[in-house]
């Protein structure tokens, strides 16, 4: 035991009693505690040292913003201002009155905005107008987890330091909910009907489901206000505001989106885009194109979205998502559902694919920078990251097979749906019980070979993932041109059947570009841009397995992880470009002889199963799947320069 400084030294404090001599005390048994007694002469008083303001942040130089002329006083009121606009009611014109902080702490009401247009109040205001909002803005990871625990049930700080939550009756996004306002401008840029996710809703409609959302939020005592910013490219960064009702909701956006340092804060001024997340109160089923009491509803024109009926907060990042797809193509910004990383050398490598196939898992790799897993832009410049955090399943977890997003999960994490010990708070990822969509929120710099900032250059390989749970897809493929591009609109992926009984089948599922639940325009105007910077930066395309082998899902097993990233190392290293090929039947595929560190044997699937027929029958059944699918796109033309490149792409696919 360390020496203390007790015992026979006595230190003189002027107010109290005079201190008890003892002698030094070896046995530890009966001494003194007289070290200096602290600062205060009341509990209260004690209590109020505790807490001291935040360091003042550096003063703003120069004159390039309007803001540098403010006060403090001046700048905390705009800021109250502009959040009183966010959550101005349409219907009475006015927005509340927003004071900042704790409604629960007794404070000064020093910073009362009161924003409106109407100076006198008049029959029509309602009995809100009279209510103070109290928002809580951009609040720390700590505060927020404080006001979870105390207010939220089901949260819980795990055993090792995240924040456990629960997001209600959703577990997953409703992409069957979300509807698009068609207007004069939309209806001609978008892309609608089928295949698409776009689902129209009118202006109307959306102003009646904004007002639920606003209603609902200025009725609470208070609000959670999130300004941030998207996209690590400085010159298409986007502002967003995000109002929430819940702490959780706060913390999985602080964590998700670009962290704007305090200088920038005061600096935010008015968003490019506001997400009013009233996901713990329903959509009312009557309202014109509601099919459920879900709804997340998105107006271009208005820079808004609306949340109601879903606490899933995985919704927020996807539906900001969303509205790159729209905002970028704009400015010939290529955006994609990839996660990124980069080797020592500055090879850049893209991992497309649909959710489960291993984005996160395999772009989160110990020996190479991580750019981001789930949204990126390419630009004339390269890639930059959307976000600012990463968004990991987490069932079946382990320590050994992914250390750094284990790891990730500590103090700040948000955890959703997760089992735990109800006395050790020990996370059992293996527990489905509440969901087998479990996940983790934290920021990208917990993973510690993040690449900050989040920007790299241009691609040399661009890996597309199926989680194929019928089996015959090869392991990794190299591609040509045409066939990624081919493999880029179909999107597919095989969903297993789960757990339910006598279901044995696995599920294809063909989502365009990776991503058709995100995308605002048309397929192909994605992909004739990927193959534009494709071929102006010679990258090279891949199609990698992360699903089954040796048999469908229910006879074979997926594909170690072990040998997934070892394929993984070889395209990155180089070597896997030299490899001996030879091309696979029906689908064409040119598939490597060996590969360091995987067994040969799998290499070609045929090989793996033992029931060859079965194989045969399979291989035809999903080339049969790819076709149909592909019907949809075969009268379309793929970007506007080489013409030959649709027919390569349309002969790309399976020939039988
Ligand atoms: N061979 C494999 N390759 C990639 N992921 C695998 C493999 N085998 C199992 N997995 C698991 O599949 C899941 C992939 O999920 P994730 O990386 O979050 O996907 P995404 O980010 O594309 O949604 C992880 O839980 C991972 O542990
Ligand atoms: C968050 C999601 O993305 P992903 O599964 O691709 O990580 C999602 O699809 O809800
Ligand atoms: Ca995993
Ligand atoms: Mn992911």
């Amino acid at each position: 035991m360390a020496e203390n400084g007790n015992g026979n030294v006595a230190t003189e404090n002027g107010n109290g009693l005079g201190k008890i001599h003892t002698k030094k005390n070896h046995n530890g048994i009966c001494h003194d505690d007289s070290g200096p007694t602290v600062k205060a002469s009341t509990i209260d008083e004690l209590h109020s040292l505790q807490k001291k303001k935040s360091a003042p942040t550096t003063p703003i130089s120069g004159n390039s913003t309007p803001f540098a002329t403010l006060t403090d006083e001046e700048r905390q009121k705009m800021q109250l201002q502009s959040i009183s606009a966010s959550l101005a009611s349409l219907t009475r014109e006015t927005g509340p009155k927003v004071v900042k902080g704790d409604p629960a702490k007794s404070q000064k009401v020093a910073h009362v905005t009161h924003h409106h247009h109407i100076s006198t109040p008049t029959i029509a205001v309602s009995d809100s107008a009279l209510k103070f909002t109290h928002v809580l803005y951009n609040l720390s990871p700590a505060e927020l987890y404080e006001q979870a625990i105390k207010y939220e049930k089901g949260s819980f700080v795990t055993s090792s330091g995240a924040l456990a939550t629960l997001s209600g009756a959703k577990t997953g996004r409703s992409p069957r909910d979300k509807r698009v306002v068609k207007d004069a401008v939309t209806e001609s840029e978008l892309w609608w009907g089928k295949g698409s996710p776009n689902i129209e809703m009118d202006e109307q409609t959306f102003l009646v489901n904004r007002e639920r959302a606003v209603d609902y939020l200025n009725s609470l005592d208070k609000v959670f206000v999130n300004d941030q910013f998207l996209n690590w490219d400085p010159e298409n960064r986007i502002k967003v505001r995000i109002v929430s009702a819940r702490a959780y909701h706060s913390l999985f956006m602080h964590n998700m989106c670009i962290r704007p340092s305090p200088e920038e804060l005061e600096n935010f001024g008015t968003p490019d885009f506001t997400i009013y997340n009233a996901g713990k109160f329903p959509c009312n089923r009557f309202t014109h194109y509601m099919t459920s009491s879900t709804s997340i509803d998105l107006n271009l024109a208005r820079r808004e979205m609306v949340i109601l009926g879903t606490q899933y907060a995985g919704e927020m990042k996807k539906g900001l998502f969303s509205v790159m797809h729209y905002l970028m193509p704009k400015r010939n910004i290529l955006s994609l559902h990839s996660g990124s990383n980069m080797g020592k050398d500055g090879d850049v490598a893209l991992f497309f694919g649909l959710s489960g196939t291993g984005k996160t898992t395999l772009s989160t790799d110990h020996n190479r920078y991580l750019i981001g897993d789930d949204e990126h832009c390419w630009t004339e410049n390269g890639v930059s990251n959307i976000e600012g955090g990463c968004y990991a399943k987490c069932i079946d977890l382990s320590r050994e097979k992914e250390p750094d997003i284990w790891n990730a999960i500590r103090f700040g994490t948000v955890l959703e749906n997760v089992v735990f010990d109800e006395h050790t708070r020990e996370v059992d990822y293996t527990d489905k019980s509440v969901t087998e969509n479990t996940r983790a929120a934290y920021p990208i710099e917990y993973i510690p070979n993040a690449k900050l900032p989040c920007v790299g250059p241009h691609p040399k390989n661009v890996i597309l993932l199926a989680c194929d749970a019928f089996g015959v897809l090869p392991p990794v493929s190299k591609l040509s041109l045409a066939q990624t591009m081919y493999h880029f609109i179909s999107g597919y992926t095989a969903l297993v059947a789960g757990t339910e009984d006598g279901i044995k089948e696995p599920q294809a599922t063909f989502s365009a570009c990776f991503g058709a639940a995100f995308i605002m325009l048309h397929p192909t105007k994605y992909a004739a841009m990927l193959a534009e910077k494709m071929e102006t930066h010679g990258a090279t395309g891949w199609l990698v397995n992360t699903g089954w082998s040796g048999g469908s899902y229910g006879t074979g097993n997926r594909i170690k992880l072990n040998y997934t990233r070892k394929i993984i190392d070889a395209i990155h290293n180089g070597s896997l470009l030299e490899a001996e090929y030879k091309k696979s039947e029906i689908f064409g595929l040119e598939t490597p002889t060996s590969v360091e560190g995987v067994p040969s044997e799998i290499l070609d699937p045929v090989n793996a199963w033992s029931d060859k027929d079965s194989y045969n029958e399979t291989l035809l059944k999903l080339a049969g799947l790819f076709k149909k699918n592909f019907e949809t796109f075969t009268n379309y033309k793929i970007g506007t320069g080489n013409d030959n490149l649709t027919e390569e792409i349309l002969a790309a696919g399976p020939n039988f």
